[in-house]
């Protein structure tokens, strides 16, 4: 999937500007940005609920916007099944079949049965975790090319959260599949992505593959009794600090950070696991804005 130079804007407001990016089947993307960074509306126009303004979206070469039938090949999840309440289960299955071409009957019942839900129990009456499989199991059996799927994991219990994040890995092996997550949970992406979008107002600041993410930064424990020097402040960003310890992130050429900061002779240093959370506190923190 290409995205090309995509732009929305609603009530004369940018919601997304210019975003340009590949999806690539076989993969997971994960999403991320602070509240009201416009992941949700991305989803949305990737899909083809909402219109760009401007740019597009193109499966080989094709639009998306102007080939209506390619949106069979590309599933969202919303974050919520409000809208499958009403049915039961295997009235959405025979709604599916008709609406996706290569729907899986078998593959879908399988799954049902795996995960233990009803065959023909009323959404409305499951669990939240129960809805959020059955959206998952719903969205995989379409055997589309591409699934979207906004926050999977938001309010489910633990026990709950790795079915899913384990069925989600399963999933993309066996089908080989697109998968593009929109998650706060950077933990859970951190497991199960293979490369990370940021997105902050609307923009897609960062682009990373979490395989050379550890090649390209570091984080370090530092002690500096007389306070930060200036060398130091310069090279990296600070992402706390608790009296004389200082945690930094340095980004870029490694290897003189390194001895810039060794240069200075700190009282203590140390490198520390780097989590996906210190490069979002460090990309997108700052201000407090919600949008
Ligand atoms: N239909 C709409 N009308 C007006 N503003 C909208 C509309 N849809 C989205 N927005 C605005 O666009 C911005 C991005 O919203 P979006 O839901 O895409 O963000 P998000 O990154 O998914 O946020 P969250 O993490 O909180 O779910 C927000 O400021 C939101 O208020």
């Amino acid at each position: 999937m290409q995205i090309e130079q995509l732009s929305k804007t609603i009530h004369q407001k940018k919601i997304l500007t210019d975003v340009s990016l590949t999806i690539e089947p076989g993969k997971v993307t994960g999403l991320v940005g602070r509240n009201g960074a416009g992941k949700t509306t991305l989803l949305r126009l990737l899909v083809g609920i909402l219109q760009p303004t401007a740019g597009d979206v193109k499966l080989d070469g094709k639009s998306i916007y102007q080939h209506p039938e390619l949106k069979q090949d590309i599933v969202f999840v919303p974050d919520s099944t409000e809208a499958l309440k009403g049915y039961r289960v295997n009235e959405i299955e025979k709604l599916y079949g008709d609406i996706y071409p290569r729907f899986d009957r078998v593959l879908f019942y399988e799954l049902i049965d795996k995960f233990s839900l009803p065959h023909n129990g009323r959404i409305g009456a499951f669990s939240k975790g129960m809805k959020a499989l059955f959206a998952l199991i719903l969205a995989f059996s379409t055997k589309a090319a591409y699934i979207l799927l906004d926050e999977p994991t938001d309010g489910l219990d633990v026990i709950v959260k790795k079915r899913i994040l384990q069925f989600i890995i399963e999933a993309v092996a066996d089908f080989h599949v697109a998968v593009v997550i929109s998650s706060h949970r950077l933990d859970e992406l951190e497991f199960l992505a293979d490369s990370i979008i940021m997105l902050k107002d609307g923009v897609v600041t960062e682009h990373y593959s979490l395989e050379s993410l550890k090649e390209s930064y570091k984080k370090v424990q530092v002690v500096f009794p007389e306070g930060l020097p200036a060398s130091v402040k310069e090279c990296s960003v600070l992402l706390q600090q608790t009296g004389k310890v200082y945690i930094l992130l340095l980004e870029g050429d490694l290897a003189s950070q390194t001895a810039a900061i060794r240069a200075t002779e700190p009282l203590y240093y140390e490198e520390l696991p780097l989590a996906l959370e210190d490069l979002f506190v460090a990309k997108l923190g700052g201000d407090d804005f919600v949008g």
